[in-house]
């Protein structure tokens, strides 16, 4: 199929994405403090301009240069065609920042606004912490619209270092019923209860044996005179010896006899009538000590470290804890999430009509959410009322409210507002990264944060996995994912200054083995590659040639991270 989807990312104001004319923001930058954290928090509230063109790469030494995109224009730019199947996407042109999807959403950078204003209501790292909101009735809503000042847009590792930062740990463990404990991450390690196996046990059907054979075959003690012997089932406890030269019937998991140094297979013995009423069991190869027996001890002895503390709490490790005699484990909770869906033309239901769409992120956030071992609520939808907003984000008990639209500086978009109004504590506002970059972050309390990701729908899973995911990752106690690097199947093209998130799918490559090969259909507004996807190419600014080995961020379903359900928490005020 040919299609031409170019998101056209990397028009705009590079300048502008940079913080070449960001306003103060409460407190300088901070140099010379040597903690980076510290460092890239002050590089969100900046005061001095910052710049985060490359160093090196296709946009090394460029000079920003303005490029003014039509916000509301006739102009549309014809799809280009771009090789069909595989992936590699349109090269970037300088002159052309147009984007085939939405032209306007990417071109121009939320940095565009040139107010040279300054936000009194913002606090920087540097001020005490804002107490928690009081109630929807004080203070008063500030209007939605007008320019906003123009914040620092963050290096792309350095927002989720951030994030990933914003809090210094999970809450205090708690212990719950095993099958509560799926998808936290345990809090002290796994320690074997008991041995296991707990005492010798029989791996095969056939016969427990004493010494070499060929053996009497017992009649066990209690067992009905006619008939076969019932031998030892799994869950019976045999204690009469059972003497060299003797055999008994066993089952796979019984424990084995005292006195029993082999177990015979029964497809590898055979039994034969003697003259006397009795029966004699034969075997044409020997039954050597230990012959399928599985000795008490053998995976584990009581004590034993099973698993570190960390680990993350799967189907596997259930198993593993019940075995080892666990009731309860004792974790870290699962994060609790509020997604709050901004926008009045959101449908939830039917077909799109009258300038309305459906709501592509409620469906996608939830599960997406709990991928990632995080207890999240129903989302809610709101009006696009900075009141009503207001009300829901200062009356969430989430450790996290997410929401979604409303994040750029539209008549409606009400988040930047509302942060200030609630005197929130700003950590990152603007990343340069395509698409998504007016994602942000805050701090609303010591231990609740929002997360304020963009409308377009992958401009959302931006800023899901860049923002929300480290923050989350955090508060779950889950350790990062193993850096994961694969070369490219195709070149994409790069922003000249931002980093660029591409879905990407595995493909078997002759020449490079294992390959990640960019989807089409990437654009900001666009969910149909992110769908198709297995991982997010991190690209950066510059682009990179087919071969290059990439970071991937992989999705959760890809990365085999457990999946846990909602269980039962439901938001204040949700449905
Ligand atoms: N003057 C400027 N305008 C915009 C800029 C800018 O820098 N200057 N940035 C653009 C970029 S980039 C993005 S991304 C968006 C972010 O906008 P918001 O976060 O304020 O989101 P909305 O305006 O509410 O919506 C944007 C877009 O996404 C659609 N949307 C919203 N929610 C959903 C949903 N749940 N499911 C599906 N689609 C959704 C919405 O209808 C809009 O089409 O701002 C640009 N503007
Ligand atoms: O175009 Mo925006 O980059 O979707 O974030």
């Amino acid at each position: 199929m040919t299609h031409g989807e170019y998101d056209g990312a990397f028009g705009g104001e590079p300048g502008g994405t940079g913080g070449t004319a960001g306003p103060t923001w409460g407190e300088p930058a901070g140099e010379g403090r040597g903690d980076p954290f510290d460092e890239a928090l002050a590089l969100a509230n900046a005061a001095a301009p910052v710049r985060v063109r490359p160093e090196t790469g296709a946009g090394a030494g460029a000079e920003p240069t303005t490029v003014r995109v039509p916000y509301a224009t006739g102009e549309t730019a014809a799809p280009r065609s771009s090789t069909p199947g595989g992936g590699g996407d349109v090269p970037y042109t300088p002159d052309d920042p147009f984007s085939l999807d939405d032209p306007a959403a990417c071109g121009n950078s939320h940095a565009s606004s040139s107010s040279s204003s300054t936000s009194g209501t913002y606090r920087s790292p540097g001020h005490s912490s804002p107490s928690a909101p009081s109630g929807p009735e004080d203070p008063p809503a500030p209007t939605a619209s007008g320019p906003r000042p123009t914040p620092a847009a963050l290096p792309w590792h350095i927002a989720r270092d951030i994030a990933e930062r914003a809090v210094p740990g999970p809450p205090a463990p708690e212990t719950s019923a095993l099958g509560d404990a799926l998808g936290r991450t345990l809090a002290a390690p796994l320690t074997a209860l008991t041995d296991l196996p707990s005492f010798d046990t029989s791996a095969m059907d056939g016969w427990a044996v004493s010494g070499p054979g060929p053996w009497r075959l017992d009649h066990p003690a209690g067992a009905p005179e006619s008939g076969p012997p019932p031998g030892i089932l799994a869950g019976h406890a045999p204690t009469e010896v059972l003497h060299d030269g003797h055999a008994l019937p066993i089952a796979t998991g019984a424990r084995i006899p005292p006195g029993a140094t082999a177990v015979l297979r029964s497809e590898h013995g055979e039994v034969r009538e003697l003259s006397d009423g009795g029966r004699r069991l034969y075997a044409p190869q020997p039954a050597p000590p230990g012959q399928d027996i599985r000795p008490r001890g053998q995976e584990c002895r009581r004590g034993d470290q099973l698993l570190p503390a960390g680990a993350l709490v799967t189907p596997a490790v259930l198993g593993l804890a019940a075995a080892a005699g666990y009731d309860e484990l004792t974790a870290y909770r699962r994060p609790r999430a509020e997604v709050l869906v901004l926008g009045d033309e959101l449908l939830d239901h039917g077909l799109p009509q009258d300038g309305r769409i459906r709501d592509a992120l409620g469906p996608m956030l939830a599960p997406w959410l709990h991928a990632l071992g995080v207890e999240a609520a129903t989302p809610r939808h709101l009006a696009d009322d900075a009141d009503t907003l207001y009300a829901a984000v200062a009356e969430s008990t989430a450790d996290v409210v997410i929401t979604t639209g409303g994040t750029a500086s539209g008549p409606v978009d009400h988040v930047h507002p509302t942060l200030r109004r609630l005197g929130a504590e700003v950590l990152v506002d603007g990343v340069a990264v395509r698409p998504g970059h007016p994602m942000l972050l805050a701090r609303l309390a010591p231990h609740r944060h929002l997360v304020g990701l963009p409308g377009n729908p992958l401009a959302a899973v931006s800023g899901l996995v860049t923002l929300a995911e480290p923050l989350l990752r955090t508060l779950a106690a889950r350790p990062p994912a193993a850096p994961y690097r694969t070369p490219l199947a195709a070149p994409v093209h790069g922003h000249p200054q931002d980093t660029r998130l591409v879905p990407v799918a595995y493909r078997e490559d002759e020449r490079h083995g294992l390959t990640a090969a960019p989807l089409h259909f990437h654009g900001p507004a666009m969910l149909r590659g992110i769908a198709a996807a297995d991982a997010l190419a991190v690209v950066p600014p510059g682009g990179a040639e087919r071969g290059t080995e990439l970071e991937l961020l992989e999705l959760p379903w890809s990365a085999g991270w457990s999946p846990v359900s909602s269980t039962g928490w439901t938001a204040p005020g949700g449905a």
